[in-house]
C-alpha cells in the first residue's frame, strides 16, 4: 500500500491553473524531497494532499484511501512554511508541543501518560527537553522551527509533510533537524519535504520531484545543480545534455527520470 498517491491533479486559485496533471507516489519510509523554484507549486501540492486546497480534477489517496474518505488525520503531521512559532502567542515549548497531541487525544480527555511521554519524547528527539518551560518568544529562529517539528512528532504521526523546514534555520538546528528526520525514518516514518536547499538533509533523501510551472518536471535521484559535476555526489548525469531542460531552477533536472 502506498503512503501517498496522487493523480493527475489539476488546482488553480481563482481561475488560474498553477498544478497541471500532477502525478506522484511516496512509498512507505521513503523520504522524498519536493524541489524547485520559488512559485513553481510546491506548497500548493502539499497543501492539495492535506485538503487546504481543494483540487480541480484528479485523485489523492492517502494510505490506501481516497483523501475524501480520509479520516485518520491523525496519522499526518504536517509542519508548515514558516509562521513563526512565538508570534505573538505567549506559549510555552511544552505548551505548543503539547497541542500536537489533540488529534489524537481528542480536546476533551485529559492528557493521559501516553500523551506526556509522546511530548517529552518529541521535546528531547528536537534537543529542547530543556527548554519546555520557556516561552516560544524567547528562542532562536531554528529553535521555534524545531518546536514545530516536535509539535507534528508528538502526534506520532506515519507520514511528515514539512515545507521548507529549514529556511533561514541556523547550521545547529539543521543538523539536529537531519538527525531528528533519521530517527523517525528509522522508527518506520515517511516524510514528504519541501525544500530549496537540502544541506545536511540531503544524504537521508531517497528521491527528489521537482516541480517547475506547476508541472512534474523530475522525479528521481537528486538532481545536481549544473556545474557541480566534481561534486561528491555527481554520477555522470549530464544535464547540460538537455537543452530543453535546462533552467528550469537552481535543481536541473537529469535525465533519469521515474515514470509510473
Ligand atoms: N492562496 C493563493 N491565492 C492565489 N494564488 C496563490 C495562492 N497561493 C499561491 N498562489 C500562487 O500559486 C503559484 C504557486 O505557489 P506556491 O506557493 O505553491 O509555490 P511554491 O513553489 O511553494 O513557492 P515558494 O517556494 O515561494 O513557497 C504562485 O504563482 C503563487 O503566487
Amino acid at each position: 500500500m502506498t503512503v501517498l498517491t496522487v493523480r493527475h491533479v489539476a488546482v488553480a486559485y481563482g481561475g488560474r491553473t498553477v498544478l497541471h496533471d500532477v502525478s506522484l507516489r511516496v512509498d512507505p519510509g521513503e523520504m522524498v524531497a519536493i524541489l524547485g523554484a520559488n512559485g513553481s507549486g510546491k506548497s500548493t501540492l502539499v497543501r492539495t494532499v492535506l485538503g487546504l486546497v481543494p483540487a480541480q480534477s484528479g485523485e489523492i489517496e492517502l494510505f490506501g484511501v481516497a483523501q475524501r474518505r480520509f479520516r485518520q488525520w491523525a496519522r499526518v503531521g504536517y509542519v508548515p512554511q514558516r509562521i513563526g512559532a512565538g508570534s505573538g502567542v505567549p506559549a510555552t515549548v511544552g505548551e505548543v508541543v503539547a497541542s500536537g497531541r489533540l488529534a489524537r487525544r481528542g480536546v476533551l480527555r485529559l492528557p493521559r501518560r501516553a500523551d506526556r511521554d509522546a511530548v517529552r519524547d518529541a521535546l528531547h528527539d528536537v534537543g529542547l527537553a530543556d527548554r519546555a518551560g520557556d516561552p516560544v518568544s524567547t528562542l532562536s529562529g531554528g529553535q521555534q522551527q524545531r518546536t514545530l517539528i516536535a509539535r507534528a512528532l508528538a502526534g506520532e504521526p506515519d507520514l511528515l509533510i514539512l515545507d521548507e523546514p529549514t529556511a533561514g534555520v541556523d547550521a545547529d538546528s539543521q543538523q539536529a533537524f537531519a538527525e531528528t528526520l533519521h530517527r523517525f525514518r528509522q522508527r518506520g516514518g515517511t516524510v514528504v519535504l519541501v525544500a530549496h536547499e537540502l544541506g545536511p538533509l540531503e544524504p537521508l533523501i531517497d528521491r527528489a520531484v521537482v516541480v517547475h510551472g506547476g508541472r512534474i518536471a523530475h522525479d528521481g535521484p537528486i538532481p545536481q545543480p549544473a556545474g557541480h559535476h566534481a561534486g561528491p555526489g555527481h554520477d555522470h548525469v549530464h544535464p547540460h545534455a538537455m537543452p530543453e531542460r535546462q533552467g528550469i531552477c537552481d535543481w536541473a533536472p537529469s535525465e533519469r527520470t521515474r515514470t509510473f
